[in-house]
């Protein structure tokens, strides 16, 4: 399995829980709590990414980060969207300042 095939799984999952009773599972209860709770954490885990980065400890900042992404694909799952919907947009952008660097090279 590819690396970023596990973000596909997990929006995967994220959709089934969506549709699931809040009882049957942590996202399944955040998703049924609401767009602020899923906010909430979020913004929770940015801070804790924070506090991390100046701790300076790499595996604590990689957990921190993961935290992060998971509750951003919570909230997009809330939203109705995927993990490959925000692929998508980095590789447009990678598309994009590609041309850019291929015009600057070409001056
Ligand atoms: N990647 C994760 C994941 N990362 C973190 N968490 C949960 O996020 C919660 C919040 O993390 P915190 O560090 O804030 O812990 P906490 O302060 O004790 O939790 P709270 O009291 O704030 O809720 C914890 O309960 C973690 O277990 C996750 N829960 C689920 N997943 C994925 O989502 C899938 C579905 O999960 P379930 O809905 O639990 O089946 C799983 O198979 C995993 O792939």
């Amino acid at each position: 399995m590819q690396n970023y095939e596990v973000l596909k799984e997990i929006s995967d999952v994220i959709e089934v829980r969506k549709q699931a009773a809040a009882e049957s599972s942590y996202v399944s209860q955040l998703m049924h709590k609401g767009e602020d709770a899923i906010l909430k954490k979020v913004i929770e885990e940015a801070g804790e990414v924070l506090m991390a980065s100046k701790d300076g400890d790499k595996l604590h900042i990689i957990k921190e980060v993961a935290d992060v992404w998971f509750h951003s694909m919570v909230l997009l799952g809330y939203h109705g969207l995927r993990a490959e919907d925000v692929l998508m947009e980095l590789q447009r952008r990678q598309n994009i300042s590609g041309i850019d660097e291929k015009a600057s090279r070409a001056k």
